[in-house]
């Protein structure tokens, strides 16, 4: 068992407090204001999406498709039980993504560190609390994966949905999930598969990739509330928190995730429009909030 970052005693309650930034009533989930001069029909326009995106969903040997079975992901979360795959700080993380281009995203050819910190910086410009500054900069460093020994970027990046389940038709190009074996499974081809109505997200599989890796990273290794973690797990779920798919599924505290999720969505795909950052100025700010919320060393 991991030991918890986050020992609940009641200080350290009363820390976490403070940081989370009162919660409740602290306008954190107003809607967001710096995307109102966005374009947003020019976003995730996945039929006029480049060559290279369209393999990556449905080119005839797309893994992505292919392989993400509950066979896989079974075999995914054993191996994530294994052991530490690295010791770093979470700067480290954020540099290292520099060397990554996302395959599978319409709207961004920059790296992933610079991902990142527009997230981060477009949530900081609207006046959101440092939690949530710096969620929107580690959501996506589950693509660390990347370079811990993934099998290429079908494993890592891209939307995700249910596992053990029938597939919806809210899934990008749902047609092509014909081609997975699942969809020819007797249980996991059901409405409810593997699972009991109202199970609750947290008792569902999504699709192995960054956003359930680094969920299970960061769970125990920071301060972070648990909406953060909510916008961590579930921020690719487009499926569900944009077309409302596996509502069969949710729980009551799911309802709250999706507030979560959908307030933190905009500064996501919205900001990979804006002008590229300058990573050693922000340096600095970043790293002191990294180190209000996280341990200096985070196990991979
Ligand atoms: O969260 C995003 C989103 O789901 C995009 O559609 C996908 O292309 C990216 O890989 C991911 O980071
Ligand atoms: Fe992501
Ligand atoms: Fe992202």
């Amino acid at each position: 068992m991991p030991v918890p970052y986050f020992e609940e005693t009641s200080d350290a309650i009363d820390t976490v407090n403070v940081l989370k930034g009162n919660l409740k009533g602290a306008g954190w989930d107003d809607p967001s204001k710096f995307d109102s001069d966005k374009d947003k029909a020019k976003f995730r326009q996945y039929e006029e999406a480049c060559e290279s995106v369209k393999s990556f969903y449905k080119g005839l040997s797309s893994s992505f498709i292919f392989k993400q079975t509950v066979a896989f992901n079974l075999n995914a979360r054993a191996n994530l039980r294994k052991g530490v795959r690295a010791k770093m700080g979470l700067w480290e993380a954020v540099e290292k993504l520099n060397a990554l281009v996302d395959e599978s995203d319409p709207d961004t050819q920059l790296s992933q560190t610079e991902h990142a910190l527009q997230t981060a910086e477009a949530i900081r410009r609207d006046g959101k609390p440092e939690w949530f500054q710096v969620t929107g900069l580690v959501h996506d460093l589950g693509k660390m994966l990347y370079f811990f020994g993934s099998e290429g970027q079908w494993d890592v990046v891209g939307d995700t949905f249910v596992i053990g389940c029938k597939f919806p038709d809210k899934i990008i190009y749902p047609e092509t999930f014909e081609a997975n074996p699942d969809s020819k499974h007797e249980v996991y081809s059901t409405e409810y598969g593997i699972y009991k109505p109202n199970c609750g997200l947290e008792n569902v599989m999504l699709s192995w990739g960054h956003d359930e890796y680094l969920y299970n990273v960061l769970k125990h290794q920071s301060k972070l509330p648990e909406e953060a973690l909510a916008m961590i797990r579930l921020h690719s779920f487009y499926p569900w928190h944009r077309e409302g798919a596996y509502m069969h599924l949710c729980n009551e505290a799911d309802m709250k995730a999706l507030a979560a999720v959908k307030a933190f969505n905009p500064y996501d795909l919205y900001s990979k429009s804006d002008d590229p950052v300058d990573l050693e100025a922000l340096k600095p700010y970043y790293q002191g909030l990294i180190a209000k919320f996280f341990p200096e060393e985070i196990e991979w």
